[in-house]
């Protein structure tokens, strides 16, 4: 799979545009993912993100997608500003830290009162998983991810570079599914019987 950065706003003809709000705990590893993704490098140092979009490019079946990323603030006295960036979103990555156990709690507060993000549809993953068999079981994760009603649960590590573009082609692949759902849902909404 090939990813590339885009410049410019509007997607070209026959390219489908999707919008993918990175959210999680700050220093879980979000903006470390995303770098890796982007330009192919791990950030070494770490600088809380207040809110940064990122304009890439993947293919999907063979079909270019643009995906707009947005990386929000981790960090608590963002809270407020978070929701700005979810209306328009078509799939949700919520992360946790595997070696933060506040950070794996916080991906269910983050999908119910009073952080309440209301993006749909969800995917779970678990960041720095190269000290996963320390702290986490898979199956934890899968049933932590079950529980707020994800679609789908991964595991990556931004320093080895592992995974990370699975978790955005998981997300251009949800997005369009779910878009392609909510088309033909507001088409038949529209049909009426006359008897
Ligand atoms: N060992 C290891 N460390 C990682 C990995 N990914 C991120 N980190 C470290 O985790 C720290 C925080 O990373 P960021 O990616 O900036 O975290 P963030 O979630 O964007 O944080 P906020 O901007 O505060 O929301 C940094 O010190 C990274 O080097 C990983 O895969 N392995």
């Amino acid at each position: 799979m090939t990813a590339a950065q885009v410049s410019g706003e509007e997607a070209p003809p026959g390219v489908c545009s999707v919008k993918v709000v990175l959210v999680g705990d700050g220093g879980c590893g979000k903006t470390s993912l995303l770098t890796v993704f982007a330009d192919g490098a791990f950030p070494e140092s770490y600088t809380p993100t207040v809110f940064e979009r990122h304009l890439i490019s993947l293919q999907v079946k063979g079909k270019p997608v643009h995906l707009h990323i947005w990386d929000t603030a981790g960090q608590d006295d963002y809270d407020r500003l978070r929701p700005l960036f979810y209306p328009d979103a078509s799939v949700l990555l919520l992360c946790f830290d595997v070696t933060s156990p506040n950070s794996f709690d916080n991906v269910s507060a983050r999908v119910g009162p009073p952080r309440f993000c209301w993006v749909q549809p969800v995917i779970v993953f678990a960041t720095t998983t190269t000290l996963m068999a320390t702290v986490l079981r898979t199956d934890h994760g899968q049933e932590m991810a079950r529980s707020v009603g994800a679609v789908a649960y991964l595991e990556c590590s931004a320093r080895l570079h592992d995974n990370v573009h699975a978790v955005f082609q998981e997300a251009a692949k949800v997005a369009l599914s779910s878009r392609s759902r909510n088309f033909w849902r507001q088409i038949t909404q529209g049909f009426c019987v006359v008897t």
